[in-house]
């Protein structure tokens, strides 16, 4: 799809009602992509057509590059530097300005004591770095920060069965995104690996992976602008997910618990969900919701609570500055262009409030970030809206700007 500047946003219609294609989860996609290159092989289905996944199919293909872009995508650049590393190639890996920005030094220093030479081409701690190839030793318990980000902590499981004597970490701090750290242990031993996550314990095998073949299930985090979508949209609607799970590995899932303060019930069915619209009186006024465990959400309901009037009290928020962008100051910003508060209290709790919530008009900016603008779009439902750089979804929902457009949007 070709997607214009900027999108316009508008709903002339009745109710929300109908079926939503969700593309396949971009986490679970691309560990399935290393662990099947790892293990040699396995079908994959339902593989993300995200930006982010074809990115790491792509480069996974390319064994005689010798710069690799990983764009934004920070489960490329962070799985891939682990892998290739491990795989002893002699390539430089770079991405977008934004990335250069994304700290990386943690993971670099872990693979550093596991053998692997790395050099820093430009800042110390950050992309983009030089790999000079392996020289596998057996280590010590490498001590991992768990704050900075769970992709470290993934990257490194991912090539545990490789390294000799096997993977043995110890996280330290406040760990953040750890259902991403139980999904990897969990798609490592469908592959065969031997792997135990204790509180701060992590342990890996040294053993082959064999191939297997894998189903990945439909994205939850895309799931949660549905979410938004029907807590926003006129009285009586109600959407059909095809493709999510109740046993799901993405932590995301939880979506489905928070979105209830906000007035929507999820009933999952053999093949998916329906999400229905509750009604207005069953809204919280005033709930607090952490998103340690499930940063992606943070933005979704954000914009969803400021809309539907709750007042909730956000913690969990640190990683949100070194994502796509400082996704908190482009909260800030935005929220306040509606009305809208984002606002520090005390103790790391941000607080969402909104005084005379308004839709005219208004152009929400994207900062490069895919989910500031499909987490601003279910607004349209209040009043005409424009959304800036709308491409910016590509990342993890290319098609998203076609499925509003069934779903009754007009989009100039
Ligand atoms: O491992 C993964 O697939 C991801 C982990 C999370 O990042 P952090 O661990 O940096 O919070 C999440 O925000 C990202 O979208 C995907
Ligand atoms: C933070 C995200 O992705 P990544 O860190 O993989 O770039 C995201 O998809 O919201």
């Amino acid at each position: 799809m070709t997607y214009p500047d900027s999108f316009t946003l508008h709903w002339t219609g009745g109710p929300l009602c109908g079926t939503a294609q969700l593309p396949a989860s971009k986490s679970e996609s691309n560990r399935v992509l290393i662990l099947q290159a790892l293990a040699g092989g396995g079908t994959l289905e339902n593989l993300s057509e995200a930006n982010d996944t074809q990115l790491m199919r792509r480069l996974l293909a390319d064994a005689d590059a010798t710069e690799i872009n990983a764009e934004d995508a920070g489960t490329v650049m962070r799985f891939l530097t682990a892998y290739l590393a491990v795989t002893g190639r002699n390539v430089t890996l770079t991405g977008t300005p934004r990335m250069l920005e994304r700290p990386i030094g943690i993971l670099v220093d872990a693979l550093r004591q596991l053998g692997a030479v790395i050099d820093y081409e430009g800042r110390e701690g950050y992309p983009p770095l030089r790999l000079r190839g392996w020289q596998p030793v057996e280590s010590a318990p490498l001590q991992v920060r768990g704050d900075v980000s769970s992709q470290f902590i993934s990257a490194l499981m991912m090539i545990g069965p490789l390294v000799p004597g096997g993977l043995h970490l110890q996280l330290t701090g406040h760990i953040g995104s750890r259902p991403y750290i139980q999904m990897t242990a969990e798609l490592m031993r469908h592959f065969g690996a031997e792997v135990e996550v204790h509180e701060r314990d992590v342990r890996v095998s040294e053993r082959p992976y064999l191939p297997a073949d894998y189903h990945v299930e439909s994205d939850w985090s895309a799931a949660s602008y549905w979410y938004s979508l029907v807590a926003l949209a006129p009285t009586g609607s109600q959407v059909r997910l095809p493709g999510l799970r109740r046993q799901s590995l993405q932590g995301d899932q939880v979506v489905r618990h928070l979105m209830e303060s906000l007035g929507v019930r999820t009933e999952f069915e053999d093949e998916g969900v329906t999400l229905y619209q509750m009604p207005a009186e069953s809204r919280s006024s005033r709930v607090a919701m952490n998103f340690t465990d499930c940063p992606d959400l943070a933005q979704t309901i954000a914009v969803a609570a400021a809309a539907t009037g709750v007042v909730v009290d956000m913690t969990g928020l640190e990683s949100l500055r070194i994502k796509e962008t400082d996704r908190i100051a482009a909260l800030q910003t935005e929220l306040a262009k509606f009305g809208a508060a984002l606002k520090p209290t005390v103790d790391d709790v941000f607080q969402v409030t909104a005084n005379d919530f308004e839709v005219r008009e208004q152009h929400v900016a994207t900062y490069h970030d895919h989910r500031m603008a499909m987490a601003f779009a279910p607004l349209a439902f209040r009043g005409r809206l424009t959304v800036e750089k709308p491409v910016v979804v590509r990342k993890s929902y290319p098609f998203f700007w076609e499925e509003l457009r069934q779903a009754g949007f007009d989009l100039q």
